[in-house]
């Protein structure tokens, strides 16, 4: 069995990487405690306060940020810590050569009913400053808190997945995870449709059409409505998720937040073999204009991808 550490020691020889990298699984291993129980200890309702996004916070959104940002303060490598429950970025250590952009609860609305929940994030050098391209990250990763907790990671190589064990190491159970290129399940909120632009309700008529419509095979669609279980899925199985610009959102430039939900993960993916787009160009290549930037999400398989990447291009 190879653990987290020994699998780090093959990746890196930057021993503060590996420090940063061990902190954020220390801090999911700890949360994966937290969330087992928290029906127990009555954690899964409402905080009574908003965050930056004008969005109601869930005590556990609060409490995961708590952990992080203890695990990340106990680590002097961290000079600043972005995360989606802190209105500003947060200096962490004068001398500190990262900085951290964390989702430190994805789909906290999944909480109440016990469906998956995720931890994201994102590693940038801190000379680069805080808003840097995707391209930029020196690692990503998530933790899905599913039937079993699974850490998937990438520094620049192949995209790992941990799975944690009982006494709270984490295990590795898969080494070079791809995204198969072509897939039949497709990932999006089919309740938006009325504000969908052309591409997404031509991607989306051309797949429902299946076997006889222009893509020429039947579909499946799938939305947990947690980013993490649903990214989960496509890297394990393949498959698209879109949460596109519509007309709803395109004010706040989309629905995810570019630096720590659609950069990790995009890192993850395109490491794994997948795309990723706005539908203009790949994710990993958005300039950042603001750490609680909202960005288009569309990643996964090559297939797919190509396909809505097409519907784009005609205008
Ligand atoms: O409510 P919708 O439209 O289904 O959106 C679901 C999306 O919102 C999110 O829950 C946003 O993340 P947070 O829970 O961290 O705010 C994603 O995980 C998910 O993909
Ligand atoms: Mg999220
Ligand atoms: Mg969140």
């Amino acid at each position: 069995m190879t653990t987290l550490a020994q699998w780090l020691t093959t990746e890196t020889e930057d021993a503060a990487l590996r420090g940063v990298i061990g902190s954020m699984a220390a801090a999911s291993a700890e949360l994966a405690g937290v969330l087992r129980q928290a029906p127990i200890a009555g954690q899964t309702g409402l905080a009574g306060a908003t965050n930056v996004q004008g969005e109601a916070q869930k005590a556990l959104d609060v409490i995961s940020n708590d952990i992080v940002l203890r695990h990340l303060k106990a680590d002097n490598a961290v000079a600043v810590l972005i995360s989606e429950e802190l209105d500003e970025a947060l200096t962490l250590s004068e001398t500190g050569k990262y900085i951290v952009a964390t989702d430190p609860l994805d789909g906290s609305s999944n909480l109440d009913v016990n469906v998956t929940v995720g931890t994201i994030f994102s590693i940038l050098p801190s000379a680069g400053g805080l808003l840097q391209k995707g391209r930029a990250q020196l690692a990503a990763g998530y933790v899905a808190y599913g039937p079993a907790a699974s850490l998937v990671l990438r520094i620049a190589g192949d995209v790992a997945v941990f799975t944690l064990d009982p006494a709270g190491a984490w295990i590795v159970t898969a080494t070079a995870a791809k995204v198969p290129e072509a897939s039949g399940e497709f990932a999006i909120n089919t309740a938006r449709e009325r504000f969908w632009d052309e591409a997404t309700t031509g991607y989306v008529r051309d797949s429902v059409a299946g076997e006889t419509g222009p893509a020429g095979k039947r579909y499946n669609m799938r939305w947990v409505g947690s980013m993490v279980a649903d990214i989960h899925r496509i890297l394990m199985r393949g498959g698209i998720f879109l949460y596109p610009l519509d007309s709803e959102t395109v004010s706040k430039g989309g629905r995810l937040r570019l630096l720590y939900e659609a950069n990790p993960m995009s890192w993850l993916v395109e490491g794994a073999g997948g795309l990723s787009t706005t539908g203009h160009q790949s994710i990993l290549d958005v300039e950042p204009t603001g750490i609680h930037q909202r960005v288009p999400v569309i990643l996964g398989s090559t297939e797919e991808v190509r396909r809505v990447e097409k519907w784009y291009a005609r205008g």
